[in-house]
């Protein structure tokens, strides 16, 4: 029987971008944002006292553009860096920083041959799209292995129609760990929902913290439930609001 008087459940939500809140498209700037979502976030936001968090491989000022004027706490760069929910800000610290605009340098001269390929230098990480071209998947992975094995400490991190290259121990399980040690994060149930193989750090990150990983769509994952399609995840944002 339901105890009506037992607490509530407290929860944390953590969530991707590109593939999970909004649909993909073709290049990285033509991604939609439905004003509806960006109110809907600030909604759930604010029913679950601030502790909702983006972590996504964009940087933080990109998820600052498309939510203007909402600031939310957010993990950019797969983890490299991250706004609070206080405001304060941790970068990708300098190497990091440094070593991230080596390997764009090294890529560029495979971008400017190719113009349907598209290289989106970050700070801390690296991404070199073929989405556009899909017959340079092959080419992108070998100049971004060997863009990594000229550099230290950095990792190559496969997305959709991207490779990436990130700091190595740099991801959003990583973020996620660090955001449930401070409020209002501290002491809730995480859950983290994402599409993508990168979102498999922050799927284990909230299991092994209590919580539960939600799986965006079909694919070998360690997140123990699975979500349909984005219209579902907006769903569960606004259910989460009324429920809270
Ligand atoms: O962690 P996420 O929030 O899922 O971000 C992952 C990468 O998303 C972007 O690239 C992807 O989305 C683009 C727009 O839909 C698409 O054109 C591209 O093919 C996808 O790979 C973004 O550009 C990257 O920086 C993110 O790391």
């Amino acid at each position: 029987m339901i105890d009506p008087s037992a607490p509530a459940v407290r929860l944390a939500i953590f969530t991707d971008f590109d593939g999970t809140l909004v649909e993909l498209a073709e290049t990285p700037d033509a991604v939609e944002m439905p004003r509806q979502l960006a109110d809907q976030l600030v909604r759930t936001a604010e029913k679950l006292e601030s502790a909702l968090a983006i972590v996504t491989g964009r940087p933080v000022e990109d998820i600052d553009r498309y939510l203007d004027p909402i600031r939310l706490p957010v993990a950019g760069s797969h983890g490299a860096q991250r706004r609070r929910a206080d405001g304060s800000f941790e970068d990708a610290g300098a190497a990091g920083i440094r070593i991230a605009s080596e390997i764009a340098q090294f890529l560029e001269p495979l971008a400017m041959a190719n113009p349907d390929l598209i290289l989106e230098p970050k700070a801390g990480a690296v991404a070199l799209h073929y989405r556009q071209a899909p017959q340079l998947a092959e080419d992108c992975r070998r100049a971004m292995e060997e863009a990594v094995a000229a550099v230290e400490g950095f990792t190559i991190v496969p997305g959709k129609m991207v490779f990436e290259a990130r700091a190595t121990g740099v991801d959003k399980g990583a973020a996620v760990r660090a955001f449930m040690l401070e409020e209002p994060f501290a002491g809730r149930i995480p859950v983290f929902l994402g599409d993508d193989t990168t979102d498999e750090d922050g799927f284990r990150a909230v299991q092994e913290l209590g919580g539960v990983g939600i799986k965006l769509g079909e694919g070998d994952t360690s997140a123990r439930m699975r979500i349909a399609d984005i219209a579902s995840v907006h769903a569960l944002l606004r259910g989460l609001a009324d429920a809270a």
